[in-house]
């Protein structure tokens, strides 16, 4: 039974149920339309209401059974249509109780109804998009009959959730409560019996449009094409919602059907929709963590955390207290030195400010009282309060050790200890405290108050127990952690190396910045390699270099120029800085810059005679480079480098990897992650690429193709799914 249905009174109550979010099947709906039917006829009843179990109203269409409706798929949202429509046509009123979420196909529901009543807390929106396809049982063409044109443009196009109070703003929701939503819809039902129902129905009210509509869907589509880089299901929006505007009702429906059809008929719109669809899934199977000794999100509970402390205000540090201080938790925020305290206090002040005002606008009545109290201290001692610290000073082993042997002694002695490093030895750092058991790498990216991923680094020690509320904790933050092994960089930040290297590499054989990102660009990466050293700053790399001594004083004399250890190495974003050329922060780079920090990335004559002169001198013949190789020749080292982090455990699946590019390094997800993508080109195509890339730059070892990899193509390619049972631990010790 996927739907039920009860009286009150003259009020019939239709329950959907299908836990855990009520998701609309293809029984759900069938159900549904059967008890919707009954009621229509039983005489007893003047007014219905319909409501998921739960306190969730429905999350929509399934979408674990997408995978095998292919092209049967245009029947689900027939069905759903059919509801919709049975209900708008309904001579009794029809409401819907919406509680926790009325998303995708269960507000496409909620649209056929005659009214809607909200929880306070519920969130609304025609999220399709996001699974690359989009709103097909009538949500197009219902939509912007309710709320308007420009509304329901950008909630289709983006799939933008909007919480109650913004959904009444809207128009579409008719009622807000704070109390229970079933007795406040029955209550609301009560009151509706016997009134007209004509201009209740969607189906017969016209669009009011602007004259200037043309000019508003082709800005649209360009917008889109910039925003979600060439993804498909974002176009097609902007076409039904045009169909709504130029055609009656029924035809409206009839092009949307065939424009949700034309996605099944098209190779690349399918694979778009697959991506993203695997995408949403792989999100959620990170959170079934596994490790290699056996420990997973099963045997261990995470602790509650009242209060978190962090130590250092620089940019890292003022983002982290801001999300701890979004969810409400106490935090101590702790400086060695009092101007950088002021400073740190000023910004995070700011930054919460904005966030009050996103917030309110976002209809969350949240003021900054409801934030966690944040305390900005020098007094170290003031971290035996916390039950969790995170240290996220600059990256540096000898300070990161003495803050861990101070935290030692003086935090209690269950308090986790975090490190906040992109690349640093966990165990390293734990080997100096009194209890490694407990600490752990969080690795957030920049701004940490925005960004949705956190590595959750396990140490050799960190017990279950600690990556389980470090696990929790991010998902209190709102974000995703994943759990990844110690190795240095980790796992976002490894893979790309290989890929940096080669978007040089491709430099001193002929290319500029601009083509090359350009490239990358059009693929769907948020930003190019070169536009992103920019923005990252080039100085960070160059330190780390002059570090290990592949540059500056520490390097041995007599190194080749373009060689180190017997490698391939370019020194050309070493001269750049030699320069004094960072990126945006000096106001040059790889590229120019209006102003110091600018962020307009302008093609510099000056790299483009540099790069010149450097070839001259250098002797180096200049290659054409085709888009597709300047692609391959980038992207299959980093997927190259997936493999091996696999391999070597340090990953625990390919839909971790992709969480983490999807989310922390501007992956279109629209191509599901590196993994995914390559599962798409092809495994063999990649080992092939990357056999013929080794064979003729036999000094470039990231590009020998990974045992995992060359394993996988042996065992006839099978599907990513698969690849898990393939790695040494997932099966053997759980
Ligand atoms: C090749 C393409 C074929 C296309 C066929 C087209 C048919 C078109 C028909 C009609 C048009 C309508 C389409 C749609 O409605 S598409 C679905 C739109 N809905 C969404 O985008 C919502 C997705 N869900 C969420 O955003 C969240 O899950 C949440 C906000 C509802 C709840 O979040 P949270 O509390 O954090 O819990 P989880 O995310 O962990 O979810 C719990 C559990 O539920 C599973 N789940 C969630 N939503 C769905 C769903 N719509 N269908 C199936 N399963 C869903 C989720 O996977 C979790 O499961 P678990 O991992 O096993 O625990």
């Amino acid at each position: 039974m996927s739907a039920s249905k009860e009286t009150e009174g003259a009020v019939a109550v239709i329950t959907i149920r299908n836990p855990p979010v009520n998701a609309l099947s293809q029984q759900a709906v069938e159900s549904i339309l059967k008890v919707l039917k009954e009621v229509q006829f039983d005489p007893a009843v003047k007014a219905i209401v319909i409501c998921g179990e739960n306190g969730k109203f429905s999350a929509g269409a399934d979408i674990r059974t997408f995978e095998n409706i292919g092209q049967k798929s245009d029947s689900l949202s027939h069905f759903l249509e059919d509801v919709n429509s049975m209900a708008e046509k309904s001579e009794k009123p029809v409401i819907a109780a919406i509680e926790g979420v009325a998303l995708g196909g269960g507000l496409e529901l909620a649209l056929g109804c005659h009214y809607r009543v909200a929880h306070v807390k519920a969130r609304l929106g025609l999220t399709e998009v996001l699974l690359g396809i989009f709103p097909g049982a009538g949500g197009t063409q219902r939509l912007p009959r309710l709320i308007g044109l420009l509304p329901a443009l950008e909630m289709i196009t983006t799939g933008k959730i909007v919480f109650a109070p913004v959904a009444l703003k809207l128009g579409l929701i008719d009622s807000v409560t704070e109390d229970n939503t079933i007795k406040a819809a029955i209550h609301f039902a009560q009151n509706v019996i016997g009134k007209p129902l004509e201009s209740r129905r969607l189906c017969t009210k016209p669009i009011q449009c602007p004259p200037n509509m043309e000019t508003i869907f082709n800005d649209s589509k360009i917008k889109l094409k910039k925003l979600f880089h060439g993804a498909i299901s974002h176009q097609l929006c902007v076409e039904a919602i045009r169909a709504a505007v130029q055609l009656p009702f029924a035809e409206g429906i009839l092009k949307e059907r065939e424009l949700l059809f034309s996605i099944f008929n098209s190779e690349q719109a399918r694979d778009q929709a697959k991506a993203r669809q695997y995408a949403f899934f792989a999100e959620r199977r990170v959170t079934k963590w596994t490790t290699p000794s056996g420990a997973n999100w099963k045997s261990a509970s995470p602790h509650p955390i009242g209060v978190a402390a962090v130590i250092g205000l620089g940019t890292m540090g003022r983002g982290i207290v801001v999300c701890l201080a979004k969810a409400q938790i106490q935090v101590i925020a702790v400086e060695q030195d009092g101007k950088q305290l002021e400073m740190g206090r000023k910004a995070v002040t700011k930054i919460l400010e904005r966030e009050t005002l996103t917030m309110q606008q976002r209809g969350l009545a949240l003021m900054s009282d409801s934030f966690g109290s944040i305390t900005f201290t020098l007094d170290f001692n003031s971290l035996k309060n916390a039950d969790l610290v995170i240290e996220a000073v600059y990256e540096n082993m000898a300070l990161k050790k003495e803050i861990f042997k101070q935290l030692s002694s003086i935090c209690m002695p269950e308090a986790f200890l975090c490190t906040n490093t992109s690349g640093l030895n966990i165990d390293e750092i734990a080997s100096v405290t009194g209890r490694p058991h407990l600490v752990i790498g969080t690795h957030f990216f920049s701004p940490a108050h925005i960004m949705k991923l956190l590595e959750v680094v396990r140490g050799y020690h960190s017990s279950p127990t600690t990556i389980s509320t470090v696990i929790n904790l991010s998902k209190v933050l709102g974000k995703i952690g994943v759990v990844v092994g110690n190795c240095p960089s980790f796992v976002g930040n490894r893979m790309m190396g290989p890929y940096l290297h080669q978007a040089i590499f491709l430099l001193e054989d002929g290319c500029y910045p601009e083509e090359v990102d350009k490239v990358l660009e059009e693929f769907g990466l948020a930003m190019g390699p070169f536009r992103m050293s920019d923005l990252v700053g080039l100085d960070v790399g160059w330190r780390s270099r002059m570090e290990s001594g592949l540059t500056g004083p520490k390097l041995l004399p007599g190194a080749l120029v373009r060689q180190r250890e017997g490698k391939r190495y370019s020194p050309l974003p070493d001269i750049l800085c030699e320069k004094g050329r960072f990126g945006q922060k000096t106001g040059r780079g790889w590229y120019q810059y209006e102003t110091v920090g600018g962020r307009n990335a302008v093609p510099d004559p000056w790299v483009q005679n540099f790069l010149h002169d450097y070839r001259k001198a250098h002797t180096i013949k200049q290659k054409p480079t085709s888009q597709n190789e300047i692609l391959e020749w980038c992207l299959y080292p980093l997927i190259n480098e997936g493999f091996n982090v696999l391999e070597e455990e340090i990953a625990s699946g390919p839909e971790d990897i992709d969480v983490i590019y999807n989310n922390g390094y501007g992956w279109p997800r629209h191509m599901g992650g590196p993994m995914f993508y390559a599962s798409m080109v092809g495994l063999p195509k990649v080992l092939t690429k990357l056999e013929v890339f080794y064979e003729n730059n036999p000094d470039i070892p990231s590009l020998k193709p990974s045992g995992l990899l060359k394993k996988l193509v042996k065992q006839g390619s099978p599907p990513l799914k698969e690849w898990r049972s393939q790695l040494g631990y997932q099966n053997s010790k759980l």
